[in-house]
């Protein structure tokens, strides 16, 4: 992805230090004795498994978060960060993972919300920041308008605004589709040949490899090591991370049922919200014993879909037919009826949809596992509850507290592999994963494929529906796109490789569709 350049390598006296800074949550030691300091210009990764505390690190550097012990320094001087206005004051941005914008606003209005200027005075500045740093965006263009890697740009755009010295990005391409990955890559090198220092949080080895010039290894709350990326291969920075090498799932070729265990005929739907996507003519067969795996760039209609699938989003009685579980119509059921019929699904947002964060895991568990004899007249089997709770975190090494654990206190990996334990572990017929292993890390991903690989053995029907080719390629039996609401052929496995997919990704099927009526006309 190109050649690292930038101060990165130079002795530039360092711009931000921290010393011994430890952080605990009750009897969580999140971050102890810390010690790190990053140069200007320099791009830094942050690297380490769910719950290694690199969130908790990234919120005391942003003022979210005061240390309980530690000094932070900052170009030299001891600082008390007390909130992120202060960090911002002194030159600290961050851009996060989850995207601020108001969707009916165009960029530069969004962007005047965080400044005292007005959208009109702030477009020629967009213009000229994103001419520099490689960033295009159309200051006039809505928000709603533009795609995920647009969006992307206008938040890095509102944070260079501030002229920060140090960036902070969380995951920052765990939202793009590869295609918007080497562009990222460009400008974060231009703003450190700049002399911006950038600290890069990612799961992905090979980004970091490609990207970074120093990475510092995060184990458990404590820093593991500190090394010089180019000296590092995938093999080694993994074994620093989690203490071995990575686990690559195994498989046999799949032996899916005849009769299709989940249906969606001939269906087109108009979404509610106004900036969602129709979808179109939608086929989609799914057997038992059979992982299906869906792709595509995320919003051309996997929201829509899995909603569909769901039940969140159910259909008119005319309509019912549309969708079928086992031959049964259930188009027009809601989520809970559906789920009667053997259907478990984990959904693309943890919080909030996945779990409710305030709820403890017991609470989060009994929300869909209650079926499971948890709830006897009328009473909760709290003993019960408890021991659902217990085997989903051990069977998912979720790193927590317990299971009185709020949601919230967990790591967003940690989390989600609960909420993948508690559905998988629901013995579902079918199971629907929005996004599985988003935001997992890479140990804790393997074995979350390695489980959905057993559960389809064991004869579960399983769709998934992932932005990450590559975990595609790795779980499914067979694949489609989705492209502009519209559902590509199915393609198997053997036959699928990045380059076709790749095509299907950019629409290419649909001209092969109008070749081929035209060919039949
Ligand atoms: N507000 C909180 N209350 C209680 N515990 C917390 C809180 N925030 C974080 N923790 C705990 O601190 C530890 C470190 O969490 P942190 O979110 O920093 O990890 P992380 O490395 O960013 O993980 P991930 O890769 O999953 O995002 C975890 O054990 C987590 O459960």
């Amino acid at each position: 992805m190109g050649s690292k350049s930038g101060a990165g390598a130079s002795c530039a006296p360092p711009l931000l230090e921290l010393a011994g800074v430890t952080k605990s949550f009750a009897t969580t030691v999140a971050n102890d004795d810390i010690s790190l300091s990053i140069a200007p210009g320099e791009i830094h990764a942050i690297l380490g498994e769910n719950g290694a505390g690199k969130s908790t690190l990234m919120k005391m550097i942003y003022g979210v978060l005061a240390p309980d012990s530690g000094r932070i320094r900052w170009q030299g001087e001891d600082v008390l960060m007390r909130n992120p206005a202060q960090a911002r004051s002194l030159g600290i941005g961050m851009v996060f993972q989850h995207f601020s914008l108001f969707e009916t606003l165009t960029v530069a209005e969004n962007i005047s919300l965080s400044t005292s200027q007005s959208a009109a005075k702030l477009s020629p500045r967009i213009a000229e920041i994103g001419n520099r740093f490689g960033l295009p965006v159309d200051p006039s263009a809505m928000v709603h308008s533009l795609s995920v890697g647009q969006r992307q740009r206008a938040e890095i755009i509102r944070c260079l605004l501030q002229q920060p010295k140090l960036i902070i990005m969380d995951e920052p391409t765990s939202v793009l589709p590869p295609s918007g990955i080497p562009p990222l890559f460009d400008t974060i090198r231009k703003l450190a040949e700049d002399g911006c220092a950038v600290l890069f949080i990612s799961h992905k080895l090979e980004e970091i490899r490609a990207l970074c010039h120093r990475a510092t290894i995060m184990r458990a709350g404590k820093v593991v090591a500190a090394v010089d990326v180019a000296t590092q291969t995938n093999r080694s920075l993994a074994e620093l991370m989690i203490g071995r090498e990575i686990p690559q799932p195994s498989r046999t070729p799949a032996k899916p049922g005849k009769r299709p265990a989940l249906e969606i005929r001939a269906l087109t739907h108009e979404p509610e919200d106004p900036f969602g996507t129709r979808l179109e003519g939608i086929d989609l067969v799914l057997h038992p014993g059979e992982i299906v795996g869906i792709a595509g760039v995320s919003g051309n209609g996997q929201k829509e879909l899995a909603a569909i699938l769901s039940g969140e989003t159910s259909l008119s009685r005319a309509e019912r037919d549309r969708v079928r579980i086992n031959g049964e119509s259930c188009g027009d059921l809601g989520p809970g009826q559906r789920r009667k019929l053997g259907l478990s699904f984990v959904p693309e947002e943890r919080n909030g949809r996945g779990a409710v964060p305030e709820m403890t895991l017991v609470q989060n568990a009994l929300l869909t596992a209650h079926p499971l004899g948890m709830v006897q007249k009328g009473l909760i089997a709290r003993r019960d509850a408890r021991a659902f709770t217990e085997h989903c975190i051990s069977a998912m090494n979720v790193r927590c507290s317990g299971a009185a654990a709020e949601a919230r206190s967990l790591s967003g990996g940690n989390l989600q592999k609960f909420i993948v334990g508690r559905e998988i572990r629901l013995q579902p017929k079918i199971l629907i994963a929005s996004q599985p292993t988003w935001g997992v890390d890479i140990g804790a991903a393997a074995a979350i494929r390695q489980e959905l690989i057993r559960l389809r053995d064991s004869g579960v029907a399983i769709l998934v529906i992932s932005d990450e080719l590559e975990e595609l390629f790795e779980v499914a039996d067979r694949l489609q796109v989705l492209f502009r609401g519209r559902l590509s052929p199915s393609v198997d496995r053997a036959d699928a490789n990045s380059s076709l997919v790749g095509e299907y990704m950019t629409g290419g099927f649909l001209q092969q569709r109008i070749d081929s009526e035209a060919v039949a006309a």
